[in-house]
């Protein structure tokens, strides 16, 4: 575990030199017990030697100095490195999974970040140190002591030998029990968080019910928790009590064996009491670990989830020459994709092609495949089968970097940060000029957004955005989109009914966005505005293209696109007919 421990860490040095003290203080503690036995060997006699006994008193003397000092300094440069690991750390997985698809961010692996870079980074570095010297010690000064032992007497030494396995046998056994009832307890909790969510989020389903206060299913995942923690504990309880007995039954023993050995004459009364100090030393650290069992597991929980964190793969990175985007084409050849653990693929054989300079409207029903092509475009994934290229080159072959350089992606759900509506655009680009701010704000429609809040430019947009409406916050990514000068836009254009001001706002800034000559869009379309306007739209179907032409072509044709298309009207008349007043 220790090694795993160090392995996590970069530059692990600074763990090694704190383990390194500890192990000093643990050695010197055994030493300094060792020069009881010359010392109590020249006093206690009938008639007591001190100039014997002053030879060893010096050294003891230094080295209780040191020893003093040594633990005066352990506290603060522990805290200090703790701290200084954790950074360490914390720097070393952020740096990681920025190297990372972004494919990989799932909702279920963005709480697995949150949760490694918030508590388990933290609780490791700090355990590393609260534990990992509790440990050490644990095993370096018994062994010194052992060492020393068996230099005045090999048969006690050989006993405390045997307790140390018996005992290191029975807690290899409390640590698989506590393991299996952590497993248990922790199924049992995610059972209980998941309850939970569940009861914030369905409470307006739950209180029309009359279930406001949790289902009988949340109940019985209380229920389960209660029971599989008493019957954690219960099974805990007994390797803990073995443990305990067999390091008091090795006491024991040595007090015997010590005994017998100092009435046969074997060992004098100063190497007796000698023996059984160092018997104590020995036995009482190693008593210790028991307690320190359920920290090493959950230590190991946590390890085990920055190391798989660690562990994901990261894009692969070109192994040709570094290459650049010249044109801003986009084109997809016989492209077949399936999701990690999908079962059949998104996309099969697709291909397209997107000419500089020209907006492609994607349609098709939910789940065709739209929202995964611009997946593969801004390389969340790789393809399987067939290239993505921008440019004419490989998508692979660009450095990560180089191709997010060129590429800006309007999500329908933006993500803004709780900053001004200032700050989130120059996002986009930091030395931007209050003119070109303003001049993206207006060709996005955000300007009247921001005349409209109580502070303009300043106004905290919250968290997430949340002071803005889902049109609004889309205009915003627009307006960062246009600032950052991408060539290659992808939008997926919000499906959700909005207010006309805001559908008009919408259309009106995608259209401008798409007005510049030296800019590919490719549009996941759903207003018939947007549709209209496109250079040519791709149809697709459960994972493949069924259609590409222009917009009046495939009107023509009345196949998928006119039927959506026919859709698209109809939806739009009847929200007007009934929203109208
Ligand atoms: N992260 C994912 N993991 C596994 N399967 C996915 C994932 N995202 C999408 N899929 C599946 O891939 C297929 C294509 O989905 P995609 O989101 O590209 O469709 P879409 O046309 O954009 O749909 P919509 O209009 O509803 O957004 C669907 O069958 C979907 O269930």
């Amino acid at each position: 575990m220790i090694r795993r421990l160090y392995g996590l860490w970069p530059d692990p040095r600074l763990l090694a030199r704190l383990w390194s003290l500890t192990s000093a203080q643990a050695v010197l503690q055994g030493l300094l017990l060792g020069l009881l036995i010359p010392t109590l060997d020249a006093v206690v006699r009938p008639e007591p030697d001190v100039a014997a006994a002053t030879p060893w008193l010096v050294p003891g003397a230094i080295g209780a100095l040191i020893y003093g000092t040594l633990s005066v300094l352990a506290d603060p440069v522990g805290y200090a490195a703790g701290g200084a690991l954790a950074a360490q750390l914390r720097k070393r997985a952020i740096r990681h999974v920025s190297t990372l698809p972004l494919g990989w961010f799932t909702a279920a692996n963005k709480a697995r970040l949150a949760r490694a870079v918030t508590a388990d980074i933290g609780d490791a570095a700090h355990l590393a140190v609260v534990i990992g010297n509790p440990v050490i010690t644990s095993t370096v000064l018994p062994g010194t002591v052992a060492i020393i032992v068996l230099l005045v007497e090999w048969r006690v030494a050989c006993l405390l030998c045997l307790t140390a396995l018996a005992a290191s046998f029975v807690l290899r056994r409390a640590a698989r029990v506590a393991t299996e009832a952590e497993v248990e307890l922790e199924r049992a909790s995610a059972e209980v968080a998941g309850r939970a969510i569940e009861l914030g989020q369905a409470q307006p389903v739950l209180r029309a019910a009359g279930q406001a206060e949790g289902t009988p299913r949340m109940h019985a995942a209380l229920d389960e928790h209660r029971r599989t923690y008493r019957a954690g504990m219960d099974r805990a309880r007994r390797p803990f009590f073995a443990y305990t007995g067999v390091v008091a039954a090795g006491f024991v023993a040595v007090l015997a064996l010590v005994a017998g050995l100092m009435l046969g004459g074997s060992v004098g009364v100063a190497e007796a009491i000698v023996l059984l100090v160092l018997a104590a030393r020995f036995l009482q650290p190693l008593g210790n670990l028991i307690d320190l069992v359920g920290a090493l597991r959950a230590m190991t929980n946590k390890i085990s989830r920055i190391e798989e964190l660690l562990a994901a793969p990261a894009l692969p990175s070109p192994t040709g020459p570094a290459r650049g985007i010249s044109e801003p084409s986009v084109e997809l050849s016989h492209v077949t994709f399936t999701y990690p653990g999908g079962a059949a693929p998104a996309l099969r054989d697709v291909s397209l092609y997107c000419p500089p300079g020209s907006t492609t409207a994607l349609v098709g029903p939910s789940g065709s495949g739209k929202t995964t092509v611009t997946r593969l475009i801004a390389r969340f994934f790789d393809a399987e089968a067939g290239t993505v290229s921008v440019g004419g080159v490989d998508v692979r072959d660009l450095e990560p970097a180089v191709l997010l350089d060129d590429i800006a992606i309007v999500f329908q759900d933006v993500y803004l940060f709780d900053d001004t509506i200032e700050h989130n655009l120059r996002l986009a680009r930091p030395e931007a000029t209050w003119d070109e701010l303003r001049d993206v704000a207006r060709a996005a429609r955000l300007d009247e957004v921001i005349e409209r809040l109580p502070g303009g430019w300043d106004t905290r947009v919250g968290e997430a955005g949340a002071q803005l409406s889902g049109g609004e916050r889309q205009r915003v990514a627009i307006a960062r989109a246009m600032l950052k000068r991408a060539r290659v836009v992808l939008v997926d254009e919000a499906s959700s009914a909005l207010d006309p001001e805001n559908e008009a706002a919408i259309t009106q800034a995608i259209a401008n966005l798409g007005a510049d000559p030296d800019r590919t869009m490719l549009v996941i379309a759903h207003r018939p505005a947007t549709l209209a306007a496109a250079d040519q739209v791709v149809s697709l179907d459960a994972g493949q293209v069924v259609e590409t032409g222009t917009p009046a072509e495939l009107l023509r044709t009345g196949g998928t696109f006119a039927r959506i298309s026919g859709q698209y009207d109809q939806a739009r008349h009847w929200r007007i007919g009934t929203t109208a007043p």
